[in-house]
């Protein structure tokens, strides 16, 4: 199986993957009603991802509600102050003060009202004179018996922000298919919309395999180490709108088998990280034996599997589809990136769909097995060029956390030299 010719190519097998899991997802889609508050609150909490609208989102109210004063300063009839100039200006008795929060009386001709930002635009006023332009350039003191003088002509609806110049009362404020970011929440609770339409997350079971992995935080034990690979993943799949489940188990089929009895009823998606290569305890490939496992032409994440498994109780089985991925920390995250990332943000459209590429010369030369696709990880330098950031090795998580880009070098090529250019993937 380990043999050259016998790789998968990379394209054939995220083709494979697409084709099994992308509709899976779409048929196990769910639509939830929500308040914004709601959805808020689900934002705060990182491992949920974003909410995606499935209906437009239509303004309850105008956005701004009514017309209000973008500056600080005097509203005005702007006919009042039609002629005048520096050395003849036209002063106006100043009303009482309008602060934000209160709704003031008309404003009648021949008279100033000051008005704050925010502040509603009264009745018979259409244009604002920002204080600095005023003489004297101060508000009196309110109850004060004032007058103010202007020296130039206002436009009319200069510093007014129009009623509904944002949205407009009925209009969609937020369409379908839009991910409920910070902006999205905003304008969803300014404009007074009460309930959305959301999908709901996909949820999938995700199983870090091995009998050596730790829970983070537990006392370490000889040859133990950290599942790291539960984090990653987990974070990983919130990006893109996925919940998960975790567990964690060890090389033993009948615990393997036991977490997949066990999976919550709702989960469309089983991911699993180790247990798929050719040592003796593999416990992934040993237990699900009728799923494929083989080895993709790619560098990390050569060994992989793909299939459908049946996960719930007894009573309850289904079919899911199921994603392995080797155990190899960096090897986990790159046939993540690789593999399911866009996957799953098509299906959530939870993110873009794909990460933001690049194309630059190299800052130093690189080697590459020629028959598999190298995916290396890397960093632009100070002049815009791709270095390595620590070597192939597929254990090198510390250096995957340092690195800015995932560098590609395809397959057929064995060496680039410095100044060659190559493809790359921005992943932070
Ligand atoms: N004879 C062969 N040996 C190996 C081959 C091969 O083709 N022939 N392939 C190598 C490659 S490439 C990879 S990648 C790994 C894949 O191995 P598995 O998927 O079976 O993973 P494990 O053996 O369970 O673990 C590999 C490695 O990763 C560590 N690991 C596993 N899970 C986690 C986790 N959740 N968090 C952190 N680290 C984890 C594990 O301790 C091992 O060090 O196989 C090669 N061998
Ligand atoms: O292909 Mo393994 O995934 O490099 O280390």
């Amino acid at each position: 199986m380990d043999h050259e010719s016998s790789r998968r190519p990379l394209a054939d097998h995220a083709r494979a993957l697409a084709t099994l899991v992308g509709p899976a997802l779409a048929s196990a889609r769910r639509t939830l009603s929500v308040a914004p508050s709601a959805v808020l609150s689900a934002a705060r909490d990182a491992a949920s991802g974003p909410r995606v609208l499935v209906t437009d989102a239509a303004a309850a109210t105008h956005l701004p509600g009514f017309d209000n004063s973008q500056m600080d300063g005097y509203a005005v009839r702007a006919a009042d102050l039609a002629g005048a100039t520096p050395s003849d200006p036209v002063e106006l008795p100043v009303t009482a003060p309008v602060p934000a929060g209160t709704q003031p009386s008309p404003l009648g001709p021949g008279a100033a009202a000051p008005v704050m930002t925010g502040a509603p635009i009264p009745d018979g006023a259409d244009a604002v004179v920002k204080i600095e332009d005023a003489d004297p350039p101060a508000f009196p003191e309110p109850g004060a018996d004032a007058t103010v003088r202007f020296s130039t002509p206002v436009a009319p609806g200069a510093f007014v922000r129009r009623a509904g110049s944002d949205v407009a009362a009925g209009d969609v404020v937020v369409p379908a298919g839009t991910p409920l970011g910070p902006a999205q929440l905003g304008v969803l609770v300014a404009a007074g919309v009460t309930e959305v339409d959301v999908a709901e997350p996909p949820h999938v079971l995700l199983i870090s395999t091995g009998s050596e992995l730790v829970a983070a935080g537990e006392p370490l034990g000889p040859a133990q180490l950290y599942d790291a690979n539960g984090a990653m993943l987990t974070a990983a799949l919130a990006q893109v709108g996925v919940r998960t489940t975790h567990r964690v188990v060890p090389d033993d089929p009948a615990a393997l088998r036991a977490v997949l009895m066990d999976a919550p009823e709702d989960v469309a998606l089983v991911v699993t990280s180790g247990g798929v290569s050719a040592g003796a305890y593999e416990v992934v490939r040993q237990t699900l034996t009728d799923a494929w496992f083989g080895h993709v032409a790619v560098q990390p994440g050569g060994p992989q599997g793909l299939g459908t498994i049946a996960v719930g109780p007894v009573e309850a089985r289904r079919e899911v589809p199921l994603v392995a991925f080797p155990g190899n920390p960096v090897s986990a995250l790159v046939s993540f990136e690789l593999f399911l990332r866009p996957v799953l943000a098509t299906a959530t459209g939870a993110g873009p769909t794909l990460r933001p590429r690049g194309r630059g010369p190299l800052a130093e030369p690189v080697d590459s097995p020629a028959h598999l696709h190298q995916v290396r990880r890397g960093r632009l330098d100070a002049d815009g060029r791709v270095e390595m950031v620590g070597g192939p090795g597929s254990h090198l998580l510390a250096h995957l956390a340092a690195a800015t880009l995932l560098v590609h070098v395809p397959p057929g090529v064995a060496h680039l030299d410095e100044g060659d250019d190559v493809d790359y993937w921005e992943i932070r």
